[in-house]
């Protein structure tokens, strides 16, 4: 009887002690949520100098404060060293730093995901991604990653991403090893590298892209003294970048910040960038979180903090170690012995009183804990309330006297779960003891609310169920941030209609569809014509009253399955979906629809006694079940680009009106990728080739020749310039091609000096408008020529007036740079552009080239040609420069051209481009003049 009684008294008192711990664990995890947030402590990474960086953080940091007056914000500017020690120190609530540091302090003292991502502006355009430069002085011969071995190259810190871990996963990714090369930690502030490289200190730089711009723009770099090592020019990017782009800064919180503080801090963050003061100034506001995922997982790949320890090489790891680890392990031998006899005296001590010390801990948990602000009820094993807290009360509406005794469905079930929810439920506390997951209840007001619940059945000695413990807490506000942040992401913040995401989104979605259901569908990309003016003349405000009511218009057309969005600026999209049987029939309604929209939005708008008439353009694209005449084998990406070509081709038109993609487009879109494709390998191949044409004087001797470039594909066709040049320069493959043509010209003079039948000779290379404002361009010149130790007068530079047309400055400088070397400048296609004879006298041309077009109508008793022709040739002269005809083919037109005192002609009557082999045969055949 007695045993019996104490075996009853020790299970109760273990359930009791097990009720206590678990209940103690909750209260552990809940106690900081009661942290008072009145004021945030906010460490900032701040790499540059303090005022700098104060400069640049003040507007968004009042931005912020104003979106949450009732909450102070208290900002410290750290440095990675100072950030690591406060949030150690537990001395920051929220912390905005890089995100590899961010993905760091997460993994090591439990930051929150991230609630924003930072947006920064550089040269006004907004990014929300980053990447790393590498630089290089501009005559260096490094042109490639692999270039980097064996090479001396300086980094700022070991913790920047885009100063050190970004290129470093670039090396590893194309199998340079980190031994190879010799690394020179310069110091912060990022600068510093740069301004080691230009003194030689190191022969390349990794630096965030943007630092060289930046100091370049500030005077502090010559804009052509360095060169970004494999760079990439993003469209709609602003800077140059080397590597990958990663998202920008995140912004992170303590778990010592409660819930409130934590979703209006995150609305305030969303919001921030509709303040006034933010609309220019270097930070523009935050968005949404990106995913860190792509930075973590570099990390991990590079083996660095916090997924292991720098990688160090050899070399590094014995020069850095070598002392420290002899006299750590003589410290750690005697520190053991010590500790042993420590630990042996001391361990029964500890031991009683740890016990003691827990039987407190967990009495001040469980008070703490049922004070809590989470609501807490506790059932019998047959599910009657037994017990709940004061949360409870506040969040159910239900005292302890109107629950105590009955079950929480019957008190609190919302309707909104069927039978099966509750089984799984229950299933997962029979099986586990434990479930946890959101469920919607519902208050006494009969408010339905959304909680996130957490059950755990309590047993006694025996495995039976005494109790269930639940907890619970109101997430409605949580729901609402998020439905807000949603939002945010997937909606235009000014129409409130669907966003570029949201719309690539349904419409790979609608291309699914279209291919399993075997139906047609179109897009409809509308432009607004010279909406640009209406901001100019009205103002901004004004513009973005107009895009509303666009917006609204937009909507009022469309059904309800059809989807509006808005790209950007004054770029609208509309999805039909996929529900026509043919494409004929598609087809009509998108006209229909087009028609309908281009009625409504032309009607005028009225916006403060102003009233405002637009015109618009459309592109319509049809996609469909993969047949000729659709995009549906391509992806959303693609029919976004289609929509898009058809509407630019009625802006080509003149605009105000409909055009629908067809098929032919497509293919040459397709072509156009693959050439694009073909033409970078064909560099690196060596497929290209030089020709050479034939420049003849007035006695019809060879006197220099214009280098052309051939592009020889592996299977031996030639394609013609014409076919590739245009695409280079859009794609900015045109920089690597004028280098190597350059290189060959200089080379080719060269080996001409040693022939005395061509050492007289002068070598025209085109240069591309492209390639002429690249800033390196004059430097490279000066290389190439002393390189080959070739008298600069030997080449020229072809240059068309179109280099003219965007900055007439920056022209007017390279063109005196590129004078004051001594080369030879040309006027290429003289009398085809914006002929300005105000620049052509005040610059610094040779030659002036007249254009085939006016030569090949020659002899067509054109008089306006005939006239152009003269006039040209008499300008040359009078201002001292030669003219040379280009695309004389007939006697005629070579008569005429030098009766009237042309100097030299070029032009299939004297030769068409050639091989060299072919050219030097020519020029050695001409008798050679008496010496
Ligand atoms: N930036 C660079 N542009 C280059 C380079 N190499 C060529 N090009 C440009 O490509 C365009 C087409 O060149 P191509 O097909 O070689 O045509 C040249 C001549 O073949 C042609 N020509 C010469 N004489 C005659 C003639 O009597 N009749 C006739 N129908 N055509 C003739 O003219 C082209 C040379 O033009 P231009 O450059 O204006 O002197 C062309 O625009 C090239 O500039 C390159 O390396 N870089």
């Amino acid at each position: 009887m007695r045993r019996g009684h104490d075996v009853r008294a020790a299970a109760a008192a273990r359930l009791a002690r097990a009720l206590v711990l678990l209940l103690g664990l909750l209260g552990a995890w809940l106690a900081p949520a009661h942290a008072d947030h009145a004021e945030l402590r906010l460490g900032i990474l701040a790499p540059r100098p303090l005022e700098v960086e104060e400069r640049d953080w003040t507007p968004l940091l009042q931005a912020l404060q104003r979106q949450m007056p009732g909450i102070g914000l208290r900002t410290r500017l750290l440095d990675y060293a100072a950030l690591d020690a406060a949030v150690r120190a537990r001395e920051l609530d929220v912390i905005v730093t890089n995100p590899a540091h961010y993905v760091a302090l997460r993994h090591t003292h439990g930051l929150s995901t991230a609630l924003a991502t930072l947006v920064r502006r550089r040269h006004g355009v907004e990014s929300t991604a980053f990447g790393g430069t590498v630089l290089v002085r501009a005559e260096s011969p490094l042109r490639r990653w692999q270039d980097l071995r064996g090479r001396r190259v300086g980094v700022p810190h070991d913790e920047s991403l885009a100063g050190w871990h970004l290129q470093r996963h670039e090396l590893r990714r194309r199998g340079v090893p980190e031994d190879d090369i010799t690394w020179e930690r310069i110091g912060l502030p990022q600068d510093n590298v740069v301004l080691a490289l230009l003194e030689g200190r190191v022969e390349a730089a990794f630096v965030r892209d943007g630092v060289l711009e930046a100091m370049v723009a500030a005077g502090r770099v010559p804009p052509d003294r360095l060169r970004v090592l494999q760079r990439q020019d993003l469209p709609g990017y602003p800077v140059a970048v080397s590597t990958p782009l990663v998202p920008e800064w995140p912004v992170a919180v303590m778990s010592s910040v409660d819930d409130d503080t934590h979703r209006a801090l995150t609305l305030a963050l969303l919001h921030a960038h509709e303040d006034a003061a933010l609309r220019t100034g270097p930070l523009a506001g935050f968005v949404p979180p990106q995913g860190y995922t792509a930075v973590e997982r570099i990390l991990r790949e590079l083996r660095v903090r916090p997924f292991g320890v720098p990688q160090l090489t050899w070399r590094e790891t014995l020069q850095v170690n070598a002392g420290p680890l002899a006299l750590a392990g003589a410290g750690v031998l005697a520190l053991l012995l010590f500790l042993l006899g420590l630990l042996h005296q001391k361990r029964r001590l500890r031991q009683a009183l740890r016990e003691q010390s827990r039987l407190l801990d967990e009495l001040a948990i469980t008070a703490k804990t049922f004070d809590s602000y989470q609501g807490v009820l506790i059932t019998d094993a047959q599910g009657r309330i037994v017990r709940v807290n004061r949360a409870f009360e506040t969040i159910t509406g239900y005292g302890p006297d109107e629950a105590v005794g009955r079950t929480p469905g019957a008190l609190l079930r919302s309707g909104r779960h069927d039978a099966a929810f509750y089984r799984t439920m229950w299933q997962a506390l029979a099986e586990h003891g434990h479930w946890e997951g959101e469920i919607w209840n519902r208050r006494k007001d009969g408010a339905v609310y959304p909680e996130w619940l957490t059950i755990s059945a309590v047993t006694d000695a025996v495995g039976k169920v005494r109790h269930y413990v639940a907890i619970f807490s109101d997430i409605s506000w949580r729901k609402q941030a998020e439905a807000q942040i949603e939002n945010l992401a997937f909606f235009d913040p000014l129409t409130g209609l669907a966003n570029r995401r949201l719309l690539l989104d349904r419409l790979q979605q609608a291309l699914r569809q279209a291919r399993r259901n075997a139906r047609w569908g179109a897009v409809l990309f509308l432009d607004l014509d010279f909406f640009k003016s209406i901001n100019d003349t009205y103002g901004h405000d004004a513009g973005d009253a107009v895009l509303r009511i666009i917006g609204e218009r937009i909507r009022a057309v469309l059904r309800e399955q059809d989807t509006p969005g808005r790209l950007g600026g004054d770029e609208f999209l509309v999805l039909l979906p996929a529900t026509f049987e043919r494409r004929d029939d598609a087809a009509l309604a998108a006209q229909t629809v087009a028609d309908k929209l281009g009625t409504a939005l032309r009607q005028p708008i009225t916006h403060k006694d102003q009233t405002i008439t637009l015109t618009l353009s459309i592109g319509i694209a049809l996609y469909g079940d993969g047949a000729a005449g659709s995009v549906a084998d391509g992806d959303a990406t693609q029919l976004l680009k289609a929509a898009d070509l058809a509407m630019y081709s009625v802006k080509q038109a003149g605009r105000n009106g409909v055009a629908f993609f067809d098929p032919e487009m497509e293919a040459a879109i397709r072509q156009r990728h693959q050439l694009q494709r073909d033409l970078a390998h064909a560099i690196e191949a060596g497929e290209l080739r030089l020709y050479l044409q034939p420049q003849v004087d007035v006695r019809g001797r060879v006197v220099g020749a214009e280098a052309l470039v051939r592009w020889q594909r592996a299977d031996g066709t030639l394609v013609p310039p014409g076919a590739f040049i245009p695409l280079a320069e859009e794609t900015g493959l045109i920089l690597p091609l004028g280098d190597w043509v350059l290189q060959q010209a200089t080379q080719l003079l060269r080996q001409w000096q040693g022939d005395a039948a061509l050492a007289a000779l002068r070598l025209s290379v085109n240069v591309s408008a492209r390639q002429f404002r690249d800033p390196g361009f004059g430097e490279r010149v000066q290389q190439a020529l002393a390189q080959q130790g070739v008298a600069p007068g030997r080449l020229e530079l072809e240059i068309t007036e179109s280099v003219f047309l965007e900055d007439l400055d920056h022209a007017r400088a390279t063109l005196q740079a590129l004078d004051a070397l001594g080369v030879s400048l040309a006027l290429d296609d003289f009398g085809t552009g914006y002929s300005s004879l105000a620049y052509l006298a005040e610059l610094p041309f040779d030659t002036i080239k007249i254009d085939q077009r006016f030569v090949a109508r020659l002899g067509q008793h054109s008089r306006q040609d005939e006239a152009i022709i003269t006039t040209i040739i008499a300008l040359g002269r009078k201002l001292r420069m030669q003219v040379l005809a280009e695309g004389v083919e007939t006697e005629q037109q070579e008569n005429y051209l030098l009766s009237h005192g042309c100097h030299l002609l070029q032009g299939f009557r004297y030769g068409r481009p050639m091989p060299l082999e072919q050219f030097e045969a020519l020029v050695h055949a001409q008798p050679r003049d008496p010496v």
